[in-house]
C-alpha cells in the first residue's frame, strides 16, 4: 500500500533523513516514532507528495507521490500535527473545501463522524479549541473513505474520553481494510492500535519492530508468595539468579515469554498469592531511542 524506499532529503546543517526504507501493508496499523526532530514530519512530506526527495521515493499503491500529487489526495488522509486553517471559515465551510479536494461528497459518512465526535461544524474555527479543531481534522482525514490514511500526533489536544472514541474509530477503519501511518509520542497509543512502529533517530530508521514482538519481549516481573517459608527458598534456590526472595515467603522472578516453564516450576509448592507486573512496553522502545548504532 505504501512503500518508502532509500528515501533521503538534506537539509543545511546535515539535518534531513537518509536512506529511509519502510514498507506498509494493506490494513496495517503501522506506527512512527522518535524523538522531535527525528524526520517523521520530513518523511510524511514526502509520502504526501509536497517535498521532492534528493534521492529515493515513496508510492502509494504503486503511484509515485511527487509524481501524482493531484491524485494523491483522493486516496489519501491526513490529519496534520497543526492544522493550518483558512482565514474566516466555519467548521462545515472548511470542511466543504476539503470534500472538493477530495472530489468526494459523502455527506452521510461526514455526518456520522461529526455526530462521534461531538462537535458543532458550524462554530466559526478561530472560536474553536484546540481539541475542537483538532476533531475537525480528524473528519476531514475520514470523511472520505480513504484506503490510506496519515496520522501526526493524532490524539494531542483530546480529552481521555475523545482520545478513546478515535482509537475506537482507527480500529474499526482497519477492520474495514483501512492502511494508516500514524506518527506519535504517545506508546500506549501505539501499543494499542499498531501492528508494527518504525522507530526514526537523527533522520534515520534505526529499528522496525512487531508490536506482539516487542510484547512478547516484555519481562513479566511475578511476585510468589508461599504457604510455607522452606518452600520460597527451595523455589528461589531452583529458579537460580532470576529469582530473589523478597520478604520470608514472597520470591520475585523475572520471566519473559517460556511461561509454562515458570508455571511448571511453582507446581510443587502451595502457593499463597501471585501478583504480575509487566515491564512497559516504553521503556522497551526507550533502549531503541538511545542506541546510537543503526540496528535494522
Ligand atoms: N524545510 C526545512 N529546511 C531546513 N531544515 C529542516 C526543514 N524541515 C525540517 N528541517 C530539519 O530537519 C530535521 C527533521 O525535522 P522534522 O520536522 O522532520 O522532525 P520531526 O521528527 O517531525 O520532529 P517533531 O516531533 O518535533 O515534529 C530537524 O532538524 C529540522 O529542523
Amino acid at each position: 500500500m505504501l512503500t518508502v524506499e532509500r528515501l533521503t532529503k538534506r537539509f543545511a546543517g546535515g539535518k534531513g533523513i537518509e536512506d529511509v526504507s519502510f514498507q506498509v501493508e494493506k490494513g496495517e496499523v503501522f506506527g512512527f516514532l522518535g524523538p522531535n526532530g527525528a524526520g517523521k514530519s520530513t518523511t510524511i512530506r514526502h509520502i504526501l507528495g509536497f517535498m521532492k526527495p534528493d534521492a529515493g521515493r515513496v508510492t502509494v499503491q504503486g503511484m509515485d507521490s511527487w509524481q501524482h500529487q493531484g491524485q494523491l489526495q483522493r486516496v489519501l488522509g491526513y490529519l496534520p500535527g497543526e492544522i493550518a486553517f483558512p482565514e474566516g471559515m466555519n467548521g462545515k465551510a472548511f470542511l466543504d473545501f476539503m470534500a472538493e479536494l477530495q472530489g468526494c461528497g459523502n455527506m452521510a459518512r461526514r455526518g456520522e463522524l461529526i455526530d462521534r465526535l461531538q462537535f458543532d461544524a458550524r462554530t466559526p474555527i478561530r472560536k474553536m479549541s484546540k481539541g475542537m479543531k483538532q476533531k475537525v481534522g480528524i473528519v476531514a482525514a475520514f470523511m472520505h473513505a480513504p484506503p490510506l490514511i496519515i496520522l501526526d500526533e493524532p490524539t494531542s489536544g483530546l480529552d481521555p474520553l475523545m482520545q478513546k472514541v478515535f482509537i475506537d474509530l482507527v480500529l474499526e477503519e482497519k477492520a474495514r481494510g483501512t492502511t494508516f501511518l500514524m506518527s506519535s509520542h504517545s506508546f500506549a497509543e501505539i501499543e494499542r492500535t499498531c501492528d508494527r512502529a518504525a522507530i526514526i533517530k537523527q533522520g534515520r530508521i534505526v529499528a522496525v519492530k512487531d508490536i506482539h514482538e516487542l510484547q512478547s519481549m516484555q519481562r513479566k516481573i511475578f511476585e510468589v508468595t508461599f504457604v510455607n517459608e522452606a518452600d520460597a527458598h527451595a523455589f528461589a534456590a531452583a529458579r537460580g539468579d532470576e529469582a530473589e526472595i523478597r520478604k520470608g515467603h514472597t520470591v520475585r522472578v523475572a520471566v519473559q515469554g517460556d511461561y509454562n516453564a515458570f508455571l511448571a516450576s511453582i507446581l510443587p509448592y502451595p502457593v499463597r498469592n501471585i501478583d504480575v507486573f509487566a515491564q512497559n512496553l516504553e521503556d522497551i522502545f526507550m533502549n531503541y531511542y538511545d542506541q546510537s548504532e543503526v540496528l535494522a
